[in-house]
């Protein structure tokens, strides 16, 4: 059986996630010519390299088409329902950090926690005559956290793929759930990250679908222990 390793072929983790898979002493090579999607390892038989974008890696690390990938945490954990079950975080590879958190507008003075912001969603239908929406790309992160870890059911989500930030100011929510990494585009927006609104510290991470093939594999063990070595 072919083991197929899914890599970032664009974006932001991709120079990073290369360099760990040289350090590791996992050489990549493509096959064909510079545009290929398609890749090996120099010297490691049996492993195919497939480029593919940060969020498709996280889709099929989900549907268990690859055998391993590297992307973020956020991605895999908001693609899958029973995450760990299915997958298994090897390595957190020490980039692409960035939290997925709650933000309000600056503005709304009395509201720095979660228990205040349940608050709020609990009136603000008999104050404004719907519910608090939130603006958001992570559906799966935001169910979790507001309905399980905080028991706030009154709210709607807006769903939004990009500009995220510009969402209450737009008026089409009010309030967000997004990535942040230095701060500057909440800060530039006027929203403030709640006291306890972090709902994940992501970072890269090479992920293994589990699979039962895996077991006793000794390539799925030297790629793991490799990455692990190199870090
Ligand atoms: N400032 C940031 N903004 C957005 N994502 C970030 C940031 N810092 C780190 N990341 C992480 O980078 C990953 C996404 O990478 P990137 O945005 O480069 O992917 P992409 O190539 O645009 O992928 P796709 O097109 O599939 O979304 C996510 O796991 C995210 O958590
Ligand atoms: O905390 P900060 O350092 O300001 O980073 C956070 C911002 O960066 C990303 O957007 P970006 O425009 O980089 O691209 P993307 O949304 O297309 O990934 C992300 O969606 C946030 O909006």
């Amino acid at each position: 059986m072919t083991l197929t390793i899914a890599l970032p072929s664009k974006g932001r983790i991709k120079e990073a996630a290369a360099e760990i898979f040289d350090r590791a002493g996992l050489p990549l090579v493509s096959v064909g010519n510079d545009r290929s999607y398609r890749g090996r390892i120099d010297g490691f038989d049996g492993v195919e390299i497939a480029y593919l974008s940060a969020s498709e890696i996280a889709r099929e690390l989900a549907a268990g088409t690859v055998d391993f990938g590297v992307t973020g945490e956020d991605l895999v954990r908001e693609d899958m329902s029973e995450v760990d079950a299915r997958v298994e975080f090897c390595a957190r590879l020490g980039f692409g950090g960035a939290d997925v958190v709650v933000a309000v507008p600056e503005i709304w003075l009395d509201v720095e926690t979660m228990a205040d912001l349940g608050d709020v969603a609990a009136d603000f239908r008999a104050r404004h005559g719907r519910r608090l929406a939130i603006a958001t790309k992570y559906w799966r992160l935001t169910q979790q956290f507001f309905s399980g870890s905080h028991g706030i059911q009154l709210y709607r989500i807006v769903e939004s793929l990009g500009a995220t930030e510009g969402a209450p100011a737009a008026g089409q929510a009010d309030i967000i759930v997004d990535i942040t990494s230095t701060g500057s585009t909440l800060k530039a927006n006027h929203l403030k990250v709640l006291a306890d609104g972090v709902i994940l510290k992501s970072e890269a991470c090479l992920v293994r679908a589990r699979k039962a093939a895996h077991q006793g594999d000794e390539r799925v063990e030297e790629i793991v222990r490799r990455v692990r070595g190199a870090l």
